[in-house]
């Protein structure tokens, strides 16, 4: 299993610069990247990392998507005076040469191979390389907004040339739209193509038609390229996770990417003078580990834009932290996504219905009574409510940004625990010892029967019982503690045990718990006072109880030979648990399991980004195997295997829709489509 996060930095990539005064080019400066690299250094990331050294990129390479002339032209300005440098850069959309541009933007190809060379050849488990010029703008025939060769695109024609590669996910979260990469991969079905950009209804550079979210490829390419269209500033975190979770991850767990390479710009974090959207430096951090349980990990993040230096350094070292397996720093702001991004995310999934299953039975009927749903939204969006009223004034006040993004930053940066699981040493946990995993000694009786008070203590039948609710104790509190970032246990009656786990944390302190119990629940604990919000994934409906706000009887029984259950947690559990904000989860499983073990696995993989990744695994001692598939997970070791991916049949469509209409009101990030105005 391959470890490792690479970095890739050649200080060579500050010398190319702009030589004339230009009010649109010159936010592209080279401290971009130097004090992004100094920032990953001050908090000590640039020496957790594998350090690859960047290279030039070949003619060769670069003709895998550019044209002989394009590079023609490029190698011929080496040697121009500031005049014919001038004039050839008249020739673009808003590109300026430098004599050194050219070996830069070689270097930016030749670092972006290296590192996908180092993930692929299994050096590494992923990286990330700090490269400019940038490339998604610039096309098979043309240098435009500040790209000259499109370092990703021929990371991708690279990838699939050298190594066979039939399924490439690029996603591009720069605030701009790529529309070079675009081009170059609209007919290509092995390369599919996700960005989202500040559009405003085709007003926002570079204002195309095809920029908005129904390009949906052409040819053999329909369905691979996806356009998501900011059409308001001020966009958040809590547009952006909506985004993943009801686009761009279904779509991507379904697509089955053998590598994913990110269009990494940072404009469209907050304080940059060209996005002027609101989404603060640790939403990169969960973006990042959403992608990271991608074709087992194999993640590409290359730079792109960000021109608010302290914001784009803060959100490189959230991105190179998480890559690097570091706990998820909680997300901040209200959880919920603006009416305007609630549109474009409904009408991208509409555009998007005929070429994916996990969407066959999307409904559309919003587009027949557009003409009422437009008068409705204008009118919708006319009252503030529904649209984020944006933190920073003006992004262009830096100073203020900077003071801004200090004291945020404070409180998101905690020490990382030494120790990442703990466990009771419970039969199979011998296969993932090592120095991430601590061994809890056992609690003595007497403690455990005082803990286990009143209500539970008649449930405790038997000693065993007994010493495992006592290891548990002590998990919990060495993980209130930040002593270890998580832990998992077995038990002989899950059930009792997560009951008790639950009642023990909110006696601890933890004021949200989140938890997910897989099985037959049997006793639920009370939950009105909403410091406990439980999601009982279950074959049928328990004893009477019906969902509500904080508690959650979702019926699913897997199909046997895959995995249906992406739906359930992309459209369902993560949206709910987001919304929720816990400050620990708790994670059981019962008898008579009704998921398999790699739906329970993608459950676990990505519910890590919630509480700090703070985590409490309790598992029926009868379920070896799977204990230990979580045990690796929790100490970081790999990224699971999901199996084979199965569509969700209309029926379990049916019930996730139901459910998301009856609470998206209280649990708003459940909100994806603009029905709910209506
Ligand atoms: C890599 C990147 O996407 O950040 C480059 C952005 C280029 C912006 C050009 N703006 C031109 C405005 C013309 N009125
Ligand atoms: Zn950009």
């Amino acid at each position: 299993m391959a470890s490792g996060t690479a970095l890739i930095y050649d200080e060579e990539m500050t010398t190319h610069k702009l030589l004339w005064s230009d009010p649109i080019c010159d936010i592209e400066v080279p401290e971009r990247l130097s004090s992004s690299y100094e920032q990953l250094r001050s908090y000590h990331l640039v020496e957790r990392c594998v350090h690859v050294p960047a290279r030039e990129g070949s003619e060769e390479e670069i003709l895998l998507v550019h044209s002989l002339e394009h590079l023609e032209v490029a190698k011929s300005t080496q040697t121009m005076n500031e005049e014919e440098l001038k004039r050839v850069s008249e020739n673009y959309d808003a590109f300026f040469f430098h004599p050194s541009t050219y070996r830069c933007a070689r270097l930016a190809v030749g670092a972006t191979l290296q590192l996908v060379d180092a993930v692929m050849s299994g050096k590494v488990r992923n990286g990330m390389a700090l490269v400019r010029p940038p490339g998604h703008h610039s096309q098979r025939n043309a240098a435009n907004g500040f790209c000259l060769f499109n370092n990703v695109a021929i990371a991708a024609e690279y990838a699939k040339l050298k190594y066979g590669l039939q399924r490439i996910l690029i996603v591009d979260w720069d605030v701009h739209h790529g529309q070079g990469t675009q081009y170059i991969f609209e007919e290509d079905p092995s390369v599919l193509y996700f960005s989202w950009h500040r559009y405003e209804h085709q007003e926002f550079w570079p204002s195309l038609k095809e920029s908005d979210y129904d390009a949906v490829g052409l040819g053999k390419g329909k369905g691979f390229n996806i356009n998501l269209p900011w059409n308001k500033v001020g966009m958040g975190n809590s547009d952006y996770l909506a985004a993943f979770f009801h686009v761009l991850l279904p779509t991507a767990f379904e697509f089955d990417p053998e590598l994913v390479i990110v269009s990494s710009g940072y404009d469209s974090g907050i304080g940059d003078p060209e996005g002027q959207m609101n989404a603060t430096p640790e939403v990169f951090a969960h973006l990042t580990h959403f992608l990271m349980q991608l074709a087992n990990g194999k993640l590409c993040v290359i730079l792109e834009g960000g021109y608010h230096l302290k914001s784009l350094g803060e959100s490189v070292c959230m991105t190179v932290k998480t890559l690097l397996g570091d706990p998820v720093p909680q997300v901040s702001g209200e959880m919920a996504p603006c009416l305007s991004a609630v549109e474009s995310i409904q009408n991208v999934r509409a555009a998007h219905k005929p070429y994916w299953k996990w969407l066959a039975y999307e409904d559309t009927s919003f587009l027949q009574n557009l003409s009422t749903k437009s008068h409705f939204l204008k009118t919708a969006n006319s009252n503030p409510s529904t649209e984020h009223e944006s933190k920073i004034t003006n992004n262009n006040d830096t100073v203020k940004v900077d003071r801004f993004l200090e004291l945020h930053m404070k409180n998101i940066l905690f020490p990382v625990p030494p120790i990442k699981t703990a466990t009771t040493g419970c039969e199979g946990s011998e296969h993932f010892l090592s120095e991430h995993v601590q061994l809890v000694k056992e609690m003595d009786k007497t403690e455990v029967e005082a803990l286990v008070s009143g209500f539970y203590a008649d449930l405790v039948k038997d000693n065993k019982t007994l010493l495992s609710l006592g290891s548990m104790f002590v998990i919990l509190d060495k993980i209130l503690k930040k002593e270890v970032c998580n832990g998992i246990a077995t038990s002989p009656t899950a059930a009792l045990s997560a009951a008790v786990a639950l009642r023990h944390s909110v006696r601890l302190g933890f004021q949200r718990v989140l938890c997910v119990f897989v099985g037959d629940m049997q006793m639920i604990p009370n939950t009105e006072d909403g410091k406990m919000l439980i999601i009982n994934i279950c074959e049928k409906e328990q004893s009477g109880k019906t969902s509500c706000k904080h508690y959650f009887s979702l019926n699913w029984k897997e199909d046997a030979e895959g995995n249906d259950f992406f739906s359930a947690v992309l459209g369902f559990i993560l949206p709910v648990a987001y919304s929720y904000q816990p400050n620990l989860t708790v994670i059981a499983v019962g008898p008579n399991r009704n998921l398999g073990i790699s739906g329970i696995s993608l459950l676990v993989a990505l519910i890590q980004g919630l509480a700090e990744s703070r985590i409490f695994a309790v598992i029926e001692d009868t379920e070896i195997s799977l204990m230990q598939n979580v045990a690796k997970l929790l100490v970081g070791a790999s990224t699971p295997a999901f199996g084979i991916y199965v569509p969700p049949t209309q029926e379990k469509v049916n019930r996730i829709k139901a459910l998301r209409d009856q609470f998206q009101q209280e649990w708003k990030m459940l909100q994806c489509s603009g029905d709910i105005f209506i």
